[in-house]
């Protein structure tokens, strides 16, 4: 068969990657694919050291790939939303498949790529999108096709996990820590994606398309980052048996799609509460399978080019089929239109901590107030002031309420005369 020739956009760490892991593999990879995949161009604003492309053409144009009628797929990994989204649409204009890392413009941009894409038969990979080197977008689509998708929750940002495994670990400060992150390659460009919980909201917004087969909602999807989280909080949690990680969770309810991202304290026992660095992890229950678990890697140039390379090995396979053939861009159903659930409406369980003036009465007075709004109580631990100070801690754990009920709890424990700022809530997932 003919070889497949790509034209690889963006030279960074992922483009990088997936050029070196090309060569490298070439022959592994032309066996499974059934034909030979070569590097027919490539466009970068500069050359990446780590890359040998003295034997390739190089543009500065990307453009000139996504118009280059010896191109049959391009690679988009020059990131971003405009250019991006031009860059693609002109390829798919232009006949040509298209594989893609950037989550940030399927999660908002998906349903016009796919629309178009499908009007000229051509195929949109994006498997490198989420949890990086994880097969995690196959394995939704087409290894759980048999399930009907009950919930799933992921640990899917790695520059994140990785900032609060250091800290946790080693005590290391945030900005050192994501400063490192950046400089492995782990981090966006705008890092504020990967500490405010955006990146993890693009990817949660894919999985969720995939996993329930309702369109993409980015602008649904409930968004917290992990810049909040203090030491203390940290250790608390510890001494309650949890970890606190940074979690994608949606679920299917009977009243909608509880789509979020937050930070969560999950039982230590639970295998994804020890996923630590750069790792990944997506819990996903499927009615027929149960709960299955997918660990790996969630960012870096070679994780994330093994996921590019698999989407170029799968088109290899199937790109001369009639387009029919082709997996779905989203699900294999047909896409419902679900309401996603705004946060109050949903229910989880809670961390508290309340800092107070170490005065009798306190305690009860914020049993009374959980009490009143039906929300138990399932653990406490009262820490008394420290030497020198006068503020008293109450850490508590709460059974499952809806959120707006525990915004009112949490108002009126602010309005006690011995309350000291504001309450700090994060919430906890058992994941069972
Ligand atoms: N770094 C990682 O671990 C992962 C990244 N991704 C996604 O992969 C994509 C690429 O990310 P990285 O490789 O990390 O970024 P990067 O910043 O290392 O590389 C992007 C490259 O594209 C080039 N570029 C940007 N605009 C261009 C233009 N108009 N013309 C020519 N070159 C242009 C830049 O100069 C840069 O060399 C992003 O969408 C990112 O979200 C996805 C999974 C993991
Ligand atoms: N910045 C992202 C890269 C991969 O998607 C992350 O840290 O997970
Ligand atoms: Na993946």
């Amino acid at each position: 068969m003919k070889p497949v020739k790509v034209g690889i956009c963006g030279l960074g760490t992922v483009g990088g990657g997936t050029f070196n892991v090309l060569a490298t593999n070439a022959q592994n990879i032309a066996r499974r694919a059934g034909r030979e995949i070569i590097v027919e161009q490539v466009a970068a604003r500069s050359l990446n050291p780590a890359c040998d492309t003295s034997n390739t053409k190089v543009t500065d144009d990307v453009f000139a790939v996504a118009t280059n009628p010896d191109v049959d797929v391009i690679v988009e990994l020059i990131g971003g939303y405009d250019v991006a989204k031009k860059l693609v649409l002109t390829a798919i204009e232009n006949g040509k498949h298209v594989v893609t890392a950037n989550k940030a413009l399927i999660a908002v941009h998906g349903d016009e790529i796919f629309a178009a894409a499908e009007a000229k038969g051509v195929s949109v990979m994006y498997e490198a999108a989420v949890a990086g080197g994880i097969p995690i977008i196959k394995a939704i689509r087409e290894g759980l096709a048999a399930n009907r998708i009950n919930w799933l929750a992921g640990i899917i940002n790695g520059t994140g996990n990785f900032i609060l495994t250091e800290m946790r670990d080693k005590g290391r400060d945030f900005y050192d820590v994501l400063k490192e992150a950046q400089e492995l390659g782990y981090a966006e460009a705008d890092p504020t994606f990967d500490v405010e919980g955006i990146d993890a909201a693009h990817k949660l917004t894919i999985l969720s398309s995939i996993a329930y087969g309702i369109p993409l909602q980015f602008e649904r999807c409930y968004t917290e980052g992990i810049s909040k989280i203090t030491r203390e909080d940290v250790e608390f949690a510890e001494e309650l048996g949890y970890r606190i990680k940074h979690l994608g969770v949606s679920r299917q309810t009977e009243k909608g799609i509880d789509l979020r991202v937050h930070p969560t304290l999950i039982p230590e026992a639970r295998p994804i509460a020890k996923v630590d660095g750069v790792l990944n992890a997506v819990m996903v229950n499927g009615n027929a399978v149960g709960n299955t678990l997918y660990v790996g890697a969630g960012a870096g140039a070679g994780p994330t080019a093994s996921a590019v390379v698999a989407d170029l090995v799968d088109l290899a396979r199937t790109m001369d089929a009639d387009a029919s053939v082709r997996v779905n861009h989203l699900a294999f159903d047909k896409i419902e239109d679900v309401q996603v659930l705004p946060i109050e409406e949903v229910e989880t369980a809670y961390y508290l901590r309340i800092q107070v003036q170490d005065k009798a009465g306190v305690l009860a007075s914020v049993a009374t107030i959980l009490s009143e709004r039906g929300i138990n109580i399932e653990a406490i631990i009262q820490k008394e002031p420290k030497e020198g100070e006068e503020l008293a801690q109450i850490i508590l754990l709460t059974h499952r309420i809806q959120e707006k009920n525990m915004n009112a709890a949490i108002a009126a424990i602010e309005g006690l005369d011995s309350t000291v700022g504001s309450v700090t809530r994060i919430r906890v997932e058992q994941l069972a």
